[in-house]
């Protein structure tokens, strides 16, 4: 990090603007060269504290309302944020303070307000840090807490902002040894066959990576190719593949893999994970409504909303407002209605989304049960290691969320169901 650690404060500074004034996800604003400019260590702690000022807004303005008597810019807006984030997690006051205020004096047009920053992040370095933890866990906004807390319930939602709130372990999938994996890695084998590490460092220098001996992916999203139980020499398509976590679980399985994704910058990342991991599968890029075929087996994660994935993702819902999400929602029933023709008889579509909606669940494969006749939920592949019976749902599919193993740090939120074609 630079001496006085303002360069990565400038850069978390600037990703809120962009998340919170430009409704741009992080994902987005990343690819799109956002943090080049810094070095490795400046790019990590930048990134860093984008994300827990994103968990943590909520507590951080709640200590900022009391010494403010009006909203100033957002840009010193998220100086504040940033600036009592840090301060509430530990951060030494005097070179928090000092960041902050530099950070702000070099500002073309803000520096006035230096002497603001200063005041007011002197004030919380005195009582913010006392006041944090007895402040709520932050909740999700109104557009999404709703229809959540509908869904789920209340006591769910709060389970589920604790989770969004303490942010996510790293998940390994292994190529073919979980037990070996999790040795190499000093892991912890999770029920379902992944491999949790909690105190992660930089991924890439992790044992076994430059080898391929593993990938990183959730928990929950493990589970899809975990139910649709690829067999050697079965032929599988993968639709909506990239960045091919489940085509290289699928390929490792010994499948006949063929991996479809319309984004040719994604599906760059499935080739070079591929060739990191020695597996192989075919690519086509197009989009997954054009493909042709019939497989013993067809996978569809569909795009959807990703609110499953917001405890690694907490930009998430403060840069959308569910305005995408009913046409998100469309085309899923366009994609599982295409993929069904692509299924062999007797064959099985799994049908996945990384979301908490039950509309881009549940509700999708009840409403597709209803209209395709030689469509059933094949409750069967459900039977697997490690899966609750409290996770079934009624029309026959796997409902995760991020409040499930609380107590080994929770798992992305996730709907699965595996639908079987009549012979
Ligand atoms: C949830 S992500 C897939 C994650 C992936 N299955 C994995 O396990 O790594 C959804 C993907 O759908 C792709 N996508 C969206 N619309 C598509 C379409 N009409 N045809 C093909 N791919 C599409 C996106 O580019 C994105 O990569």
């Amino acid at each position: 990090m630079s001496d006085t650690g303002v360069q990565a404060r400038r850069s978390a500074v600037y990703l809120l603007d962009q998340v919170l004034g430009e409704g741009k996800l992080m994902s987005e604003l990343l690819s799109a060269g956002a943090l080049d400019n810094l070095a490795p260590e400046d790019r990590a702690r930048a990134n860093r504290l984008a994300l827990d000022t994103l968990r943590g807004m909520e507590r951080a303005d709640r200590l900022l309302q009391k010494h403010l008597s009006k909203y100033p810019p957002l840009t010193v807006r998220n100086v504040l944020r940033v600036g009592t984030v840090e301060l509430c997690q530990g951060g030494a006051a005097h070179g928090v303070v000092n960041a902050m205020v530099q950070l702000v004096s070099r500002h073309k047009s803000l520096g006035h307000l230096k002497g603001l920053v200063n005041a007011v992040l002197r004030k919380i370095a005195a009582d913010g840090p006392e006041a944090w933890g007895q402040l709520r866990v932050p909740r999700l906004p109104k557009w999404l807490r709703g229809p959540l807390v509908q869904a789920w319930g209340a006591e769910a939602m709060t389970g589920m902002e604790a989770a969004h709130f303490a942010g996510a372990p790293l998940d390994l999938t292994a190529k073919s040894d979980p037990a070996a994996v999790a040795a190499a890695t000093g892991g912890t084998l999770l029920p379902t066959g992944s491999v949790r590490v909690t105190d992660a460092g930089q991924v890439t220098a992790m044992p076994g990576f430059d080898a391929g001996d593993w990938w990183v992916q959730d928990a929950a999203a493990a589970l899809p190719v975990t139910i649709l139980d690829p067999q050697p020499g079965e032929t599988v398509l993968d639709l909506c593949a990239a960045p091919g976590g489940k085509t290289m679980q699928l390929a490792a399985a010994g499948a006949v893999v063929t991996a479809v994704d319309d984004a040719p910058g994604r599906m760059a990342r499935v080739r070079d994970n591929l060739a990191r991991t020695g597996l192989t599968a075919t690519l086509h890029i197009g989009d997954a409504r054009a493909e042709t075929g019939s497989y013993d087996a067809v996978l569809l994660d569909a795009p959807c909303s990703a609110t499953g994935t917001i405890r690694r993702h907490p930009d998430l819902p403060h840069a959308k407002d569910g305005s995408e999400f009913g046409a998100l929602i469309d085309l899923q029933a366009e994609l599982i209605d295409h993929a069904w023709t692509l299924v062999k008889p007797g064959g099985r579509l799994v049908f996945c989304t990384c979301s908490l909606l039950p509309d881009e669940g549940e509700v999708q494969v009840d409403d597709a049960l209803a209209r395709h006749p030689d469509m059933t939920a094949d409750t069967g592949a459900l039977d697997r290691r490690g899966i609750e019976s409290a996770w079934r749902t009624t029309e026959g599919g796997l409902r995760l969320r991020p409040d499930h193993w609380a107590d080994r740090g929770g798992m992305d939120g996730f709907y699965i169901a595996c639908l079987r074609k009549s012979a």
